[in-house]
């Protein structure tokens, strides 16, 4: 458990975090742009000193103001992946990926350069090499420095779409092949959807929303932040049949709830996570017949809100016992009374369900 409790003034921005997270998996740390992810991983990292409180890593005392410990980064055990790969451009990639890294561990060597695909690449200069490639090196030196724990700000957010697909499966493969806990900021809920099983949210150097993913996706404290178009749910379902003749998967959700998405290329049985917007879901009073939309489940309404600047209610569901969010017209929420307690259906249009927004589950 990396347990932090810290306060730290950076001008305007008072950070001040509480946070444990877990030592397995991948920790999103998520929040608007000055929300205060890269300061508080720089305190993490021992980049940046707070100005109280306390970090501890599993048993270790990383810092302590009380105590006054302040361990400088290089005996943290923590490996710092930034936005840009800061590769030495005079070194080949396997000096690169040797620097730094006292303990020759041959054995750990091979593993790295084969999860990360280095092989190839072991006698090239960075200058000759694509942006996902210099990450990959990157990631590659903090891993052999035999890090407890990996901290990435960002490490995509440089990469065009094609090389950001690219390198989504190699930390997918870190996170699970080592059994290292990776803290990873990012401001792309289309990248946290694919990677994270854990997520933190920060908002005006505070935390928002911390525990799974699902459930802080799901949460009434992320509603606030995102523009209608990112307001979507997240449901953990299992692949259960594929129609061929028409490229579509269903995936069931509970014993008599499944949906039609995109076709997914994965074994019956497979975990997933589905994201579905909330601008992609219709309801109807009375379930409607020869309609397009393949998916049409019964819902009932929790609750219905509405922000001052929109037009339109959000209206969280629930769909079989789990949290779904619709957004809908406050002129369709007036003329079918949509009220708490109300049974509806809800229509989910099975081409809204894309590749980028269903995600193996980890
Ligand atoms: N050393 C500093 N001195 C003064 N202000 C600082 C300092 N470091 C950070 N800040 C301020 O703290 C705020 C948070 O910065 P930070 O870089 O942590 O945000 P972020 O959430 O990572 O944003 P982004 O997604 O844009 O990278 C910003 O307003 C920034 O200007």
């Amino acid at each position: 458990m990396l347990t932090i409790n810290i306060n730290k003034q950076l001008g305007d921005l008072s950070l001040a975090v509480a946070a444990q997270l877990p030592m397995s998996g991948i920790t999103a740390i998520f929040g608007r742009s000055g929300a205060g992810k890269t300061s508080l991983i720089n305190v993490l990292g021992g980049l940046s000193t707070p100005d109280s409180g306390e970090i501890c890593l599993n048993n270790q005392t990383l810092f302590s103001r009380q105590q006054g410990i302040n361990l400088p980064p290089e005996r943290r055990g923590i490996g710092y992946v930034f936005q840009e790969a800061r590769l030495f451009p005079h070194y080949s990639v396997r000096g690169n990926l040797n620097y730094g890294c006292r303990d020759k561990d041959v054995a750990h060597f091979t593993k790295v350069v084969q999860l990360l695909g280095l092989a190839p690449l072991l006698k090239r200069y960075p200058l000759g090499l694509s942006g996902g490639e210099k990450q990959r090196v990157a990631i590659g030196r903090a891993l052999l420095t035999k890090p407890k724990m990996l901290l990435m700000d960002e490490p995509l957010a440089s990469l065009d779409l094609p090389r950001k697909r690219e390198l989504i499966p190699y930390l997918i493969d870190l996170a699970k092949n080592l059994d290292l806990p990776i803290v990873y900021v990012s401001h792309s809920l289309d990248e946290i959807l694919q990677l994270a099983e854990h997520m933190l949210v920060l908002e005006n150097g505070r935390v928002i929303a911390k525990g799974s993913l699902q459930q802080v996706w799901n949460s009434e404290q992320m509603r606030p932040w995102l523009s209608a178009q990112e307001q979507s749910s997240l449901l953990e379902v299992s692949v259960a049949e594929v129609n061929q003749n028409y490229s579509m998967t269903r995936v069931t959700l509970s014993d008599d709830v499944s949906l039609w998405v995109n076709s997914v290329s994965l074994q019956c049985g497979a975990k997933l996570r589905v994201r579905i917007h909330a601008n992609h879901i219709s309801l109807c009073r009375i379930r409607p017949q020869q309609t397009s939309i393949r998916n049409i489940v019964p819902v009932s309404v929790i609750e219905v809100q509405q922000r001052d600047e929109d037009n339109h209610r959000q209206v969280k569901l629930d769909l079989a016992g789990h949290t779904l969010w619709a957004n809908v017209t406050c002129w369709a929420c007036d003329d079918l009374a949509i009220k708490p307690g109300l049974s509806l259906f809800a229509q989910i249009k099975g081409v809204s369900m894309t590749a980028a927004d269903l995600a193996q589950s980890h």
